[in-house]
Parts: C-alpha cells; structure tokens; sequence
C-alpha cells in the first residue's frame, strides 16, 4: 500500500499522472520495481554489485534483474512516447516535459547530457530510489511506534496541538513540530536503511589519512558506523528521539546524521523524501492511534540486514480512527 502511494507521488512529479490502484500497467511497474529490488538484495546480486565482470559469465537469477530493468526501460519508453505527443514547449508540465524542452534546446550539442537513453535510464533510476527506501522507512517507523507507545502518544499530543483536527498537514508545520522531526529523524538513524551506502569508486589517486587508495578502487562508506557513533550518539543502540532535541525540547541537528549520505553524489530525494515522510506520519497519527495484535520487543525494531539494505520484520497493524 505505501509502495503505491509512494510511487504514485513520484508519477505526478514525472509524467504528471496519477494511477489507480487496480490499473494494470501500474501494478506491473510496481512489480518489475520490486521484483529488481528483491533481485539486487539477494546474496547472488550482492556478489554482482561486488564482482559485475565476474558475475556477468556466471549463470543465475541475478541475470533476471537485467531483463526487469529493460523491461522497465520500454515500459517508460511507452509514457514519453505519448508525452512527446503532447508536448507545448512554451508550457512544461511534468518532468519528462522538462527534459524533452532541454533535448530540443541541445540537439545539436555532441557532448549533451540530454538524449532519450539518459531520460529513460534516469526514470527507471528514480523508481528504483524513490519507491523502496520511503516504504521502508515508513514501515520502520509505524513499527518503532508500536514498541514506544508513549512515544507515540507524545507525537499525538504534538499534532493536536500544533495541527488540531480541522485541517491538514502542511509543510510549514514542521517549524513547529520538533518532537515529530526529532522522531523522523530518529528513525532514519537508527534503522539506517542503507547501512553501506552505496558503491563510489575513486576517480584518481588518493591520499586518506595515510593510506593510498589506487585510482579505481571500489570505495564502501559505512553509514553505519556513523549512526552508531558513541561520541555523537548518548545511546547509539537505542530508538532515542532525545538524540535530536536540545535541553529546551527544540529540534537539534547533528552533523553525525548521513542517511542520505553526504558530498556531491548525496541522496537528489532527500527533499522530497524528508517532506513526505513528515506528511504521511503526521497525517496518519492525526487520524489514527496504533495497535497490533503482535506483541513485539525492543529487539524487533532493531534493523535486520536484508541484501544491502535494513529492512523491518514483518508486522501486522491495525489503524485505529481517533
Ligand atoms: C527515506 C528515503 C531515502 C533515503 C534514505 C535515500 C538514501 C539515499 C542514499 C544513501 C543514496 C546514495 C548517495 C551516495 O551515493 O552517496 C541515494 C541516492 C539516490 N537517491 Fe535517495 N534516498 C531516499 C529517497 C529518495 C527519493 C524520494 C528519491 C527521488 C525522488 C531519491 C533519489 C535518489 C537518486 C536518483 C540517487 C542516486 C544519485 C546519484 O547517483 O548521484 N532518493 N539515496
């Protein structure tokens, strides 16, 4: 359910569009997006993220991820296609609009960036970044809910208080809301939902703290070890808010925090991603109170390794209308 959601934000923001729930062609986007993801997480795909030269001679179902992703690719090829059609360059409406308009602009450039490989690939990137991390951390964070109840209740008093129940959640909300983003925050940094980033490799030789590192190499760098950082974090292996308030209560940022990694290459989403998780949570607790039938302890919303990234137990969860 939040993988729609969340993927269907991310179709406006692209093609303008939204789908229904039941509409074919999105349930089998969403199946080639999860199927990619299940594919890349299991050991045969890890060892391929590792070793992609050696992996390419070997047989075994890391192949299929190929095949998803080109399938993935012509499914996208299909929406630009009919949005070529529609095209008014004086009035971009989506995305795929943007691109187009800068395509036509650099047709004549050899080195542009803007062709129509770049504009596939690029969607198809997106999907597989968009979707899969928000509906983890989502469900990473209902979870820490049902083991804190009285966490819990502290972000129901906050919503009241600053939201009430008459209207909606707006983003201006969250300068008044320093519990809920304390919470957010805290979810992301202990669920840590990518614990080794993902792969960089160093473009010339380079000197760090002593060591060389050969132009070429393979660069791994551990989110983990930063989020379970002692001198940053009071209890670095505990679900603790308390990390990213101040003494007065008031939200407090710590440099320490990297769930979306840092530099240059740094998460595009991180934005968006930070505004839709503080809008589905508030929304939620501001009509909802939490149960589960489950009876769960401190070590279930510790985060399990799955493939490459830290991914929830399953859980069962009932919404409860407040
Ligand atoms: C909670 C949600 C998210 C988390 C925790 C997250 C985290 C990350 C991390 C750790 C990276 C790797 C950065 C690096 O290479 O150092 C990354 C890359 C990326 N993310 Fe996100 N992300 C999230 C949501 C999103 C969303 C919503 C979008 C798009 C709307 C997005 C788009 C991307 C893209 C395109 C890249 C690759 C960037 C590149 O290769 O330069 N992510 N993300």
């Amino acid at each position: 359910m939040f993988m729609d959601a969340f993927s269907n934000i991310l179709c406006s923001i692209l093609f303008g569009d939204r789908y229904d729930y039941t509409d074919r062609r999105f349930k089998k986007l969403l199946f080639i997006a999860e199927e990619i993801f299940r594919l890349t997480s299991s050991p045969w795909g890890q060892v391929q993220t590792i070793l992609p030269t050696l992996m390419s001679y070997i047989p075994g179902p890391h192949h299929k991820a190929v095949s998803f992703s080109e399938e993935m690719v012509e499914f996208v090829a299909e929406i630009v296609k009919s949005c070529q059609q529609t095209l008014d360059l004086s009035k971009p409406k989506h995305f795929v609009d943007c691109f187009l308009i800068k395509m036509e602009k650099e047709k004549d450039d050899p080195n542009t960036e803007f062709t129509m490989k770049n504009l596939l690939y690029t969607i198809h990137n997106l999907f597989l970044a968009a979707t899969e991390t928000l509906s983890i951390s989502l469900r990473h964070a209902l979870l820490s809910l049902l083991v804190y109840p009285e966490i819990e209740d502290k972000l129901h008093e906050e919503i009241d208080r600053v939201i009430g129940r008459d209207r909606m959640v707006n983003m201006e909300d969250k300068f008044n809301m320093p519990y809920t983003q304390a919470v957010i925050h805290e979810v992301q940094r202990f669920c840590d939902i990518a614990p080794f980033n993902v792969p960089h490799m160093v473009t010339k030789d380079t000197m760090f703290r002593g060591y060389h590192i050969p132009k070429g190499t393979d660069v791994y760098t551990l989110l983990c070890t930063v989020h379970r950082d002692s001198t940053q974090f009071t209890t670095p292996y505990k679900f603790n808010p308390n990390h990213f308030l101040d003494e007065n209560g008031q939200f407090k940022k710590n440099e320490a925090f990297m769930a979306f990694s840092i530099g240059k290459r740094s998460c595009p989403g991180e934005g968006v991603a930070r505004m839709e998780l503080f809008i589905f949570l508030t929304t939620i607790l501001q009509n909802f109170k939490l149960t589960s039938q489950m009876k769960f302890s401190e070590d279930d919303v510790a985060p399990k390794l799955k493939g490459f990234l830290n991914v929830p137990i399953n859980y069962e969860l009932s919404f409860i209308p407040r």
